[in-house]
């Protein structure tokens, strides 16, 4: 094999690290330069340090993502042109700003993915270039266009060499980037436009998740503007998963990205309880929604008929009777508002009705004339009573202002509105919040409302003040903007692809991005705002979601810009949707598209046959997706007296072996498990990186290990409404070897 090509390509690469560690370096000195300097004190000196600190930190996350695998690809063209294909983009440092190497989401990249010998694209040769750390360690050419003659000695044989030895390479724990093999199937869905409802279906190891953190890093390039101010959310089913993802993005030089599992939704609550599956499924039920309102309507009363409230005041005892009440409700009710915004209407026509009582009682003429007061006596009248304690203390009995917290924690106590099944399965007094409790928060909140009139009125007088300053800082942005990174759209000379202050023309939308510099990163924002509109929604395991916490999805993506992966076959959450028309129907009819992924990458065919037989059990025609790899390993199946006793030996054997082992178990059997397998991380956030992970079948979802044992399988599928859904993932989590232990 040549090893010019190899030299050539190390050259450049040495060249291409030697730039990075350049801009590094710069970065790093300006942020430390940055904070040390004490400035000047004033607004001004603080906005141009803030914007100068934020611009250099994202910089820095970006070079820092470019350390491992900075270059990995290049491609050559018919025309004469020539790039190398990166992890991020780089510039020379000369005049002209000449592109090194082009980040892996611009369009000049694309050709990288797509082009075949049937379509080349332009391209005469593509190159993967792999790399240990900083070294080339190998290179595969695939020519596309036949009339080349040219050899480098690093044609492969096999197209698919770089992605099977990527599929095949021993896992750690951690889900890593794809960029260097992403399928044209899948460069599809990481590309496709934004606006609008994109659901993305496939079976197991069909890549869902990777797409859905490409299409992130890519919508967030292509968008930036847009997406980084208003923050990208992405939602997967548990914490483990959340952690087995978390670096896929920083890696790809992305940070504007909040990570977060359905419970976490609703700030300032921690949902550290759990939900029997009847429970869940009751509250993760839509009719949840028309309860909650009805029990906000419960608390609007009116006093008895015959039974009215009397509220002694000086001027004579106030009563509030039926008819007042009734009255005052209705009127407050037809403005539609939330409760708590709907009260002070309630309020002002009690208040309004209890003066002229008080004016009848006074002024009233014996013998039939006009009432004796004139309209300043009434309004001093009026004025007594509002300023009355005991007045507002029976206004606040009949239409309370409520917390969201108080209204859930008190219809939980005793559920109204429900058939009485229901409310049994949910009744409780008391203790922690769970993750079904989140979306009902939300929705109590929604039909509360908040009233943060003062708040907003504070908000805008402070924009207004950015505003003004923003408008000077602009020029001194654009004198230091950078120039190191390629740009995007073809290298137009004028599209940065990092974001500067300077690309923002006026000085408004100046100010509201300073505000992001001034405290906290949009995504941090975004997390602690329950209102807050996010720029895109990935929902990762979508068909675990319940109806109630689609409502929330819903409120915080008003521009409906979303991206849904899941797979109905794999549904375990008992509130589970499943079916995407029912899911997307309420909120955009069938205007939402739908795209497929069919080619299994992780699961080898010995592995898949087995759980494409459990699945047909129950259903005949069940095809799964195609593997792309088959290894020769069959799975071993052993029905055994002590499961327990088994399943340690197993893992003992196994012990040594490179990659990471997965046992999965019914939750019933994890207590003696955990004895049995003393090394073994197990828990509500297993560590994924140790070489043993003690998991049940939920909490297997959307992981993969090198070797998987599951441990009675017929539990785990009669232990649960959605049982063969749970096995069916737990049997598809192996990338090399399965192994399976009944109980005889
Ligand atoms: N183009 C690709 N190149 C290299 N690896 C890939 C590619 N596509 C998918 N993979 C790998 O295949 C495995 C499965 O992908 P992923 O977890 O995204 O699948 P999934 O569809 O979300 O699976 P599940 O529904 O079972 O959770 C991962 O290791 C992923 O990195």
């Amino acid at each position: 094999m040549s090893t010019e090509p190899i030299r050539d390509e190390q050259k450049f690469i040495t060249s291409l690290y030697a730039r990075l560690d350049d801009l590094r370096d710069r970065a790093e000195a300006a942020v430390g330069e940055a904070l040390q300097t004490p400035g000047t004190g004033s607004a001004q000196s603080r906005l141009e340090r803030d914007i100068m600190v934020a611009e250099q930190s994202g910089l820095l996350a970006a070079f820092n993502a470019g350390e491992t695998g900075l270059c990995f690809g290049r491609l050559v063209f018919r025309d004469g042109r020539d790039h190398h294909i990166g992890r991020i983009g780089l510039r020379e440092d000369d005049p002209r700003r000449t592109p090194l190497v082009v980040d892996w989401r611009a369009e000049v990249a694309r050709p990288f993915y797509l082009a075949t010998g049937h379509e080349p694209m332009g391209l005469t040769r593509r190159r993967h270039i792999t790399t240990r750390g900083r070294e080339v360690v190998s290179l595969h050419d695939e020519v596309l266009d036949l009339a080349d003659r040219s050899r480098s000695g690093h044609e492969g044989r096999d197209a698919d060499e770089v992605l099977l030895a990527a599929l095949d390479a021993a896992r750690t724990g951690r889900m890593h980037d794809i960029v260097q093999t992403i399928q044209a199937e899948q460069d599809a869905i990481i590309r496709t436009p934004h606006r609008g409802v994109l659901v993305v279906e496939g079976g197991p190891g069909t890549g869902k998740t990777a797409v859905a953190l490409h299409r992130a890093a890519y919508l967030l390039y292509a968008h930036r503007e847009q997406l980084a101010k208003r923050a990208v959310l992405i939602v997967g089913p548990n914490p483990a998963f959340l952690g087995y993802i978390g670096n896929v993005l920083p890696s790809l030089g992305e940070t504007g990205v909040l990570l977060a599992t359905p419970g976490e939704l609703y700030p300032g609550v921690r949902a550290t309880g759990a939900d029997t599956p009847r429970a869940a499924s009751v509250k993760g039920d839509v009719r949840m929604a028309a309860a909650l309102a009805e029990a906000v309507r419960d608390r609007q009363q009116v006093p008895e008929r015959g039974a009215p409230l009397v509220v002694p005041h000086e001027d004579g005892d106030l009563v509030i009777d039926w008819d007042m009440a009734l009255e005052a409700r209705h009127k407050a009710r037809e403005t539609a508002l939330p409760h708590n915004l709907a009260r002070p209407y309630f309020a002002f026509r009690i208040l309004d009705a209890l003066a002229a009582q008080l004016a009848d009682r006074i002024g009233a003429d014996p013998y039939g004339g006009p009432n004796f007061l004139g309209p300043d006596d009434i309004a001093l009248l009026a004025k007594g009573i509002a300023a009355n304690p005991d007045v507002h203390a029976a206004i606040d009995d009949l239409w309370p202002e409520l917390t969201p917290e108080d209204l859930l924690a008190g219809y939980l106590a005793e559920p109204t509105h429900l058939p009485e099944e229901d409310a049994a399965a949910i009744r409780r007094d008391g203790g922690p919040w769970t993750p079904g409790d989140v979306p009902l928060l939300d929705e109590a909140a929604e039909l509360l409302g908040h009233d943060d009139s003062a708040a907003r009125a504070a908000q805008e007088a402070e924009r207004q003040r950015q505003v003004q300053y923003a408008q000077g800082v602009l020029d001194v942005s654009f004198a230091s903007r950078t120039y190191e990174f390629e740009d995007k759209e073809e290298l137009d000379e004028d599209a940065s692809e990092v974001l500067s202050a300077h690309d923002i023309i006026d000085a408004e939308r100046f100010a509201e991005r300073q505000e992001e510099v001034d405290h906290r990163t949009a995504a941090e924002r975004a997390a602690a705002d329950r209102t807050w509109a996010f720029g895109h929604i990935i929902v990762d395991e979508a068909q675990e979601l319940s109806a109630m916490q689609w409502r929330l999805l819903m409120r915080r993506s008003p521009t409906r810009s979303m991206t849904l992966v899941g797979d109905p076959a794999q549904t375990g959450d008992p509130a589970g949707v499943g079916a995407w028309d029912a899911i997307l129907a309420p909120y955009v009819e069938d205007r939402w598209q739908h795209v497929r992924l069919g080619v299994n990458y992780r699961t080898p065919a010995e592995i898949m046959a087995v759980a494409a037989a459990v699945r047909r059990a129950d259903d005949p025609s069940f095809e799964p997706p195609g593997s792309v790899r088959s290894t020769g390993v069959e799975p071993w199946d052993r029905t055994v007296e002590d499961p327990v006793k088994e399943a340690a030996d197993a893992v003992a054997a196994e012990a040594g072996a490179e990659g990471r082992l997965a046992v999965i178990a019914p939750a019933e059997l994890l207590p003696d498990l955990v004895a049995a397998l003393p090394d073994a991380s197990y828990g509500p956030k297993p560590d994924l990186t140790r070489p043993v992970v003690l998991l049940d079948p939920r909490q297997a979802k959307g992981l993969e290990f090198d070797t998987v044992l599951v441990v009675d399988p017929d539990c785990i599928r009669a232990g649960a409404p959605h049982g063969t859904n749970d096995l069916y993932v737990a049997l598809t989590r192996a990338t090399q070897r399965l192994g399976i232990v009944r109980r005889a």
